[in-house]
């Protein structure tokens, strides 16, 4: 591209050239050839993650320093064994990391690819559904109303295309969009000759050259400066402040111990290669896989259900969700409309009612509605033969009509259909069966009123269809519905579908609140939700919204159930005011006037049969449109949160308790009551022996109601658990030394085993609110759990246990350990009834 002059200036006969490109398309091979050169139609902005980089990043972590300066140290003081045992530490859990993160991202990418947004491109003079990333300069693209334009380029053909730039310009009215080059626009807002990465086709269809893609599009330049990252969920920040109260307890911890043990006049090296050690057990360090690892893992198993993950950390506000926002058509209904009447004002149907409709329908080139496509089919040939169109006024959510300028036989009228009240009142006449024209009295509106109602009540959606002479005008003015002629209904089944209701039941169930929140009229909603027996209280039209303060919106939302005849922004308005209630919000829809709100709420949802606006702003896409997918995804996110739930109290209570004795008792021993390395083992040991716990499986009391993270819950949940693990750490302390007369290295073997043994099975009392005994853990978690316990049994008795400061503890020490021990998991699973939320109560 040249710099001075911009794609949209030149005809697009130049610019075909140019790219040495024809409107038939480029062939496979040439498609290739330029992919290779210019590299996939992706904006650049999370490069991808190299193996090294990562690894480097981990060595930089000020946990992996410590342990690097503490085996520097220790190697230079000729330690040979702390030095090499560091080390592999440092290797191993560094790998482990590594290489479970690295896995789990690869299956996140994986499904979230088999989602990718898909583009009608001409290949070898066919048309092709190809992934947007594989588009190149030259390609010739088909485009329909719904679709968000993949690259920058020229419209080479257009029909009706109304294009939504508000991401470019800020300016949120659609731009109609034409093929003559716009030779003298400096700034993109001006070319209305081009499509630009990232807008969005509303209305219409049209055909693109593609000029420009990737990261060289306009909206890859502002998207590299604007990478759009996601705020914190809720769990993540919860997450964030507990790690930030841990590392200052650590840091507090470590000084006193370091302090106390100089003022005691202790060896300096060893006291502080110690301390080091303890600031190690005490991190968290796994708990970031620990999440990855989780949270993909959710995502694979949500696949299976049907749901694909575009955002990961959505998992965790669909575990949280407490409140889900539905649209009506294809997800309470089948979606399979059609046209079941066409009655004329006297109720009787009327054959040119129908023929009106369907002419509007046919010529209508904008989003076409299932509405339309009943008419459609409905249309035969000779119905609407001899009519040509002059011009249009497509759909558009705020009117609620289209509005279609026609011609037959020389008369030219403009044929109007849409939301019926809305119609009615433009209305001033109204035309009978033999076509002779009537005022609209006051009587006739009551009757057509009722007749409406009548109708809908029987859960059959309407449109009103209306009409006015239009002789010699050839555009329909902005202001052109009024003054119109009644003509008549068109009315429609859109048949509940029979598993919606048993969904909305499992999700009430499972304390998550449906909300409906449709463009359709009052009595349809209602009947609708009558029909399906669905638990919803109350209705807000839109009109009524209209007149709502902000506040006084958020105060209704919470005790309305039903919304009807919404439009696009007051769908956002009350997903926003439900946010602000401290609710977490799911909004599930299909269409373009669902995007904006599918973006604003916690979780968006979305069908992978919906609108590629639509999809794109959804966190999650379901591959049904069926409510049902939904429940099975909450269990799973739940899951997801309950698993790293898990890690994090086993972190704040046993393994806390542990570190925190072991301080306090190195200030009253003589001697260190496990020295660095020791610990340094028992930490990697305890990680490895948690590494199955995102497999593990929830009890379904516990994903019963949605997961809200809580602190104080957490912090109880620590003081309770903490102090019990101590006690039992102080008990061997106390026998090993004064029953037993261990010596030192007995001692630390006696209290090696028994720490292991209390941190790595606890997880078995943690992980339920049942009694352990009566919930399975899943088989990977009894693995890894287990071969850490065997690891920390075996050790201390291997031959060269004496290299790591070991000496085999006698049966009877073997013996008493294992009574405290298991003394230890008798009250845990006992005092786990104080300590775990709702424990008592299920
Ligand atoms: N093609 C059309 N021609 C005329 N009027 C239409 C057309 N499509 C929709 N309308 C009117 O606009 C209203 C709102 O549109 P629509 O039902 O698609 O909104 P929605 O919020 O997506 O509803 P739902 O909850 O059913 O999905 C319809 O009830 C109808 O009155
Ligand atoms: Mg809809």
């Amino acid at each position: 591209m040249s710099s001075n002059a911009e794609f949209w200036q030149s005809p697009p006969s130049a610019t075909l050239d140019r790219l040495s490109a024809t409107p038939d398309g480029l062939s496979a091979h040439e498609a290739m050839a330029r992919l290779a050169r210019d590299g996939p139609n992706r904006l650049a902005i999370a490069p991808p993650r190299r193996l090294l980089s990562d690894l480097l990043r981990r060595l930089a972590n000020p946990l992996v320093a410590i342990l690097l300066v503490a085996a520097t140290i220790a190697g230079m003081t000729g330690d040979l064994a702390s030095f090499t045992i560091i080390v592999l530490v440092v290797i191993l859990s560094t790998t482990l990391d590594l290489v479970q993160e690295h896995r789990a991202e690869a299956t996140a990418e994986a499904l979230k690819r088999s989602i990718a947004l898909h583009a009608n491109v001409l290949r070898d003079g066919a048309a092709v559904e190809l992934p947007v990333s594989d588009l190149v300069a030259g390609d010739i693209v088909m485009l329909s109303a719904g679709d968000l334009i993949p690259a920058d380029g020229i419209a080479i053909a257009v029909n009706g295309a109304q294009v939504n730039e508000s991401l470019l310009t800020g300016e949120a009215y659609p731009v109609q969009k034409h093929v003559e080059p716009a030779a003298t626009a400096t700034i993109p807002a001006e070319a209305r000759n081009a499509l630009f990465h990232g807008t969005s086709l509303i209305g219409g269809t049209a055909t693109m050259l593609v000029v420009e893609t990737g990261a060289r599009t306009r909206f890859g330049a502002i998207a590299a400066s604007l990478a759009r990252t996601q705020p914190p969920t809720a769990f993540e920040r919860g997450i964030h402040k507990l790690g930030i109260l841990i590392a200052r307890l650590t840091v507090f911890l470590v000084l006193f111990v370091l302090l106390a043990h100089l003022a005691l006049g202790r060896p300096p090296l060893q006291s502080f290669l110690f301390a080091m050690a303890l600031a190690v057990g005490l991190t968290p360090e796994l708990l970031p896989m620990i999440m990855t690892v989780s949270l993909a893992r959710g995502a694979q198993r949500m696949a299976s259900a049907r749901v694909v993950v575009k955002r990961l950390s959505a998992i965790h506000d669909l575990g949280q969700m407490d409140i889900l926002c539905t649209d009506k058509t294809g997800t309470l209904t089948e979606a399979r409309i059609t046209l079941v009447g066409h009655p004329g004002i006297d109720g009787e149907d009327d054959e040119r009612v129908a023929e009106l409709a369907a002419v509007n329908a046919r010529f209508e080139t904008g989003l076409k509605s299932p509405l339309d496509e009943a008419l459609i089919v409905h249309a035969t040939a000779e119905r609407i033969a001899g009519w040509s169109k002059i011009d249009e006024r497509p759909f558009d959510f705020e009117r609620r009509r289209v509005s279609v300028l026609a011609e037959r036989d020389g008369e030219r009228i403009e044929i109007v259909k849409g939301a019926p009240e809305m119609l009615l009142a433009l209305c001033t006449r109204a035309q009978d069966r033999s076509g002779a024209l009537v005022p609209l009295d006051d009587g006739l509106r009551a009757r057509l009123a009722a007749l409406r109602d009548e109708r809908a009540a029987q859960g059959l959606r309407l449109l009103g269809v209306a009409w006015k002479p239009a002789p010699g005008i050839s555009r329909i003015g902005a202001d052109g519905d009024e003054a119109l002629i009644f003509a008549g209904y068109c009315v429609f089944v859109d048949p509940p579908k029979e598993s919606a209701a048993r969904a909305v039941a499992r999700l009430e169930a499972s304390g998550i609140r449906i909300k409906v929140i449709s463009g359709d009229a009052a009595v349809v909603v209602e009947h609708l939700v009558a029909a399906l027996a669905l638990p919803v209280r109350g209705v807000l039209t839109g009109e009524q919204i209209e007149t709502l303060s902000e506040p006084a919106l958020a105060a209704r939302v919470e005790t309305v159930d039903l919304f009807a005849r919404v439009t696009p922004d007051q769908k956002t308005r009350i997903v926003r005011a439900l946010r602000a209630r401290g609710h977490t919000v799911g909004f599930m829809g299909d269409g373009i006037n669902d995007a904006p709100a599918i973006r604003a709420a916690d979780v968006g949802l979305s069908v992978d049969g919906a609108t590629d606006v639509a999809r794109e702003a959804a966190d999650m896409i379901l591959l049904a449109p069926d409510l049902n997918v939904i429940a099975d995804g909450v269990a799973e996110g739940r899951r997801t949160y309950a698993n790293i739930m898990k890690y994090i109290r086993m972190g704040t209570s046993s393994n806390f308790g542990n570190m925190l004795t072991m301080a306090l008792a190195s200030l009253v021993l003589p001697f260190l009551p496990l020295t660095a390395v020791q610990v340094l083992l028992n930490n990697l040991i305890y990680d490895m022996s948690q590494i199955g716990i995102p497999f593990d499986t929830a009890d379904p009391a516990e994903i019963a109601r949605p997961l809200k993270w809580d602190m104080r819950e957490l912090l109880r949940f620590t003081a309770i658990m903490g102090p019990l693990s101590s006690v039992f750490d102080l008990a061997t302390f106390g026998l090993l030394l004064f029953l037993f007369h261990a010596d030192v290295a007995t001692f630390r073997a006696g209290w090696f085993i028994e720490s292991m043994a209390t941190q790595i099975l606890v997880v078995f009392v943690i992980r339920t609110l049942r009694p352990a005994w009566s919930s399975r853990a899943h088989a990977a978690l009894v693995t890894t759990a287990s071969c850490g316990l065997a690891a920390a049994l075996v050790l201390p008795f291997l031959p060269w246990a004496g290299l790591l400061g070991f000496a085999a503890p006698g049966a009877a020490i073997a013996g008493a350990i294992l009574v405290l021990v298991l003394a230890y998991l008798a009250s845990a699973e006992l005092f786990k009834r104080v300590a775990l939320p709702h424990a008592s109560a299920s």
